[in-house]
């Protein structure tokens, strides 16, 4: 097995005065109105109607976007802070991401798509087969390793994804909309493995439009014309 990444101590992810403004026509939109927040570990749900800036706040969380004030503090380091080629290494190693499509490298099977991460990582072939079977019956999937994607339903390619998304054992997991494309039993199956790193003391994030899934989070954030509140 890999050895967990240097995860000595559940990490905290910071918002600090975050905020993001583009540039529209003649004017600006306000994606994202400034807010400082401390994500704990656990499950924290971000709420809001489509266009209230959801979106805007993950890709400022994991650093694909950069904030017009303010910045994001991960454990003891400032994403934005590190060069564009250092802050992919620090996203790889500390981040994993889940989308609402799945993202799997559609020619790789399911076993080397949850490899990936750990071939970029340069874990030895053996090793990294071992932890991504591992991965695999962790999602209960250890019966499709040899599937492409398009031979998945869209509940096991979720499920792939989590395996993942998790194999560098991140300390924050991104989930935008993962159960949206999912009927409501699959939905369930999928958030419970999102729930299951946030009770190990990983900071999950999950974007959802369903309140259901709200409920089930230990912290829930509303986001509403960009204006960003603590609760549903
Ligand atoms: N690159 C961009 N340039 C200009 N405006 C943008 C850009 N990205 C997002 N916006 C605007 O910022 C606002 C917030 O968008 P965002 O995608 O964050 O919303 P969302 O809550 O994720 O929506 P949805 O639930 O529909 O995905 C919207 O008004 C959107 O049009």
């Amino acid at each position: 097995m890999v050895a967990p990444s240097q995860r000595t101590a559940p990490c905290v992810l910071h918002a600090e005065q975050l905020s993001r403004v583009y540039p529209s026509g003649e004017g600006t939109i306000t994606a994202l109105a400034p807010f400082t927040h401390v994500f704990a570990p656990g499950l924290t749900a971000v709420v809001g109607p489509s266009g209230s800036g959801k979106s805007t706040l993950l890709n400022l969380l994991a650093g694909f976007d950069t904030p017009t004030t303010g910045r994001v503090v991960v454990g003891e380091t400032d994403l934005h802070a590190l060069p564009e080629v250092r802050r992919a290494d620090f996203r790889l190693a500390h981040y994993g991401f889940v989308f609402q499509n799945h993202n799997l490298v559609p020619i790789l099977t399911a076993l080397e798509n949850v490899e990936f991460p750990l071939t970029l990582a340069g874990v030895p072939k053996r090793e990294r087969r071992e932890r991504a079977r591992a991965l695999l019956e962790g999602v209960g999937l250890s019966g499709r390793a040899s599937h492409l994607p398009a031979q998945l339903s869209g509940g096991e390619a979720q499920r792939v994804a989590i395996a993942r998304a998790l194999a560098r054992n991140p300390d924050v997991l991104l989930a935008d909309e993962p159960t949206g494309n999912l009927d409501t039993r699959t939905g369930e199956r999928v958030l419970e493995l999102l729930i299951g790193p946030a009770r190990e003391g990983r900071t999950v994030v999950l974007i959802t439009h369903d309140r259901e899934v709200a409920t089930r989070a230990d912290h829930t954030l509303q986001v509403r014309d960009g204006a960003v509140t603590v609760g549903g």
